[in-house]
């Protein structure tokens, strides 16, 4: 097995989706990943299984799947982003490869398990909490430049920078590429640092989910592959690879709570049936979601079946960071959003016409390292009316 005095490295490629148009190829999606391995130094000759000059690569590709399959997020442009993964690949690419037996994912790293609070602070979580619709006061965008460097691992652990003052941003800016998103969309980040509010809801979802209520507690346990509404049905699909579970707002309490500091924030009626219960979604490495849309896009739509219209905004709590991957990309909006524990998203779906917002296609990006738990709210149509004027014009 020649070359093999080379210390076997993995990397991994993305091949950049191009089935939708416009999307920012710069950006970090894919609906294909590859991982490889540098199993070694070549003697002469090109081939299958060369990548570099004198490189021998081994290498497994794919779809990404579920909690436990490897899964590749590409950096910018394409490149090969190094990480530790020490595994094997399929057989037959490469012949170093051949001995080597299980999948690359069978060697990461377990998922972490929550993290219990400690009481301390979770007493205090519980505080904040009661402590009525002042928590959750919206605080100005600031008027200091927002910093403008292209999101990476580097720069997310850095944090976004100063918010830009806006018109068009409803609240503070975060992220790196927020410029682009119009106001209409009323998009909405925070985190931990800056803003408690969101912080105490998501660990407190979190939290509970893992420790505190056995009512939601029991929601790790009832995490069943996702399913999404296709036609008439809900199908599990090969484009949506997570795992979720519904809580109904009358399992706890703290899930009222919850719905009130989106009211308070978004200003529009959560209350069943005005909006949908919170679903919390799990993705392991390679979990992923394709460019879609939330709202329903045909009139047949199971969406339609709480008969109170469309799904007119989304608010979504980011309730784990990751090592890599994961982000949440705005295809047209050319806006991604990498997961950051505590951060939450909000955008409005519909036009004030009704119409669907195409720009608001978004996907899930294929998680590579770590575990990724997001909690939607969708907000529907009906409720609305004096909280969100329609307009005739489809352009607000
Ligand atoms: O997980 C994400 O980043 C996006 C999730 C999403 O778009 C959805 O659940 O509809
Ligand atoms: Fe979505």
């Amino acid at each position: 097995m020649g070359g093999q005095k080379n210390k076997a490295e993995w990397f991994v490629e993305c091949n950049f989706g191009s089935r939708y148009k416009g999307y920012p190829r710069g950006d970090v999606y894919c609906t294909r990943w590859k991982v490889y391995r540098r199993v070694g130094t070549a003697a002469k000759g090109g081939g299958r299984g060369r990548r570099g000059r004198g490189e021998v690569w081994a290498g497994e590709r794919g779809l990404g799947a579920g909690t436990g399959a490897a899964g590749v997020e590409g950096g910018r442009g394409g490149a090969r982003t190094p990480q530790e993964h020490h595994g094997a690949v399929r057989p037959g690419v490469a012949a170093a490869a051949r001995a080597a037996p299980p999948a690359p994912h069978a060697q990461l790293p377990a998922p972490r398990p929550l993290r219990r609070l400690e009481p301390a602070l979770a007493a205090l979580l519980w505080r904040r909490l009661r402590c009525g619709p002042s928590a959750a006061r919206l605080h100005a965008p600031q008027t200091a430049g927002r910093r403008q460097e292209p999101w990476s691992p580097a720069a997310a652990s850095r944090g976004p920078g100063p918010a830009a003052a806006h018109p068009r941003l409803r609240w503070r800016a975060d992220g790196c590429s927020l410029q682009k998103l119009p106001g209409r969309r009323g998009l909405i980040v925070t985190e931990q640092e800056q803003e408690p509010s969101f912080s105490d809801i998501a660990s407190l979802v979190v939290w509970c989910m893992a420790w505190g209520s056995p009512t939601l507690a029991s929601t790790t346990t009832k995490l069943q592959r996702s399913v999404v509404a296709s036609g008439e049905k809900q199908l599990q699909v090969e484009y949506c690879i997570s795992k979720s579970a519904w809580l109904k707002d009358t399992v706890d309490p703290i899930l009222g709570t919850l719905d009130h500091r989106i009211a308070v924030i978004t200003g529009l009626d959560v209350q069943s049936p005005h909006a949908e219960y919170l679903q919390v979604v799990n993705y392991g490495i390679g979990g992923h979601y394709e460019p879609h849309f939330d709202h329903a896009t045909s009139p047949s739509s199971p969406l339609y079946r709480m008969k109170s219209g469309n799904r007119v905004a989304t608010f979504m709590i980011y309730l784990s960071s990751v090592e890599a991957g994961g982000a949440t990309a705005f295809i047209y909006a050319n806006f991604s959003m990498p997961v950051v524990k505590n951060a939450a998203l909000f955008w409005w779906n519909l036009h004030r016409n009704g119409e669907g917002d195409d720009d608001t296609l978004h996907a899930g990006c294929p998680v590579l390292v770590g575990d990724k738990w997001v909690a939607s709210k969708w907000i529907h149509e009906y409720g609305q009316e004096f909280r969100r004027p329609c307009s005739s014009r489809s352009e607000d």
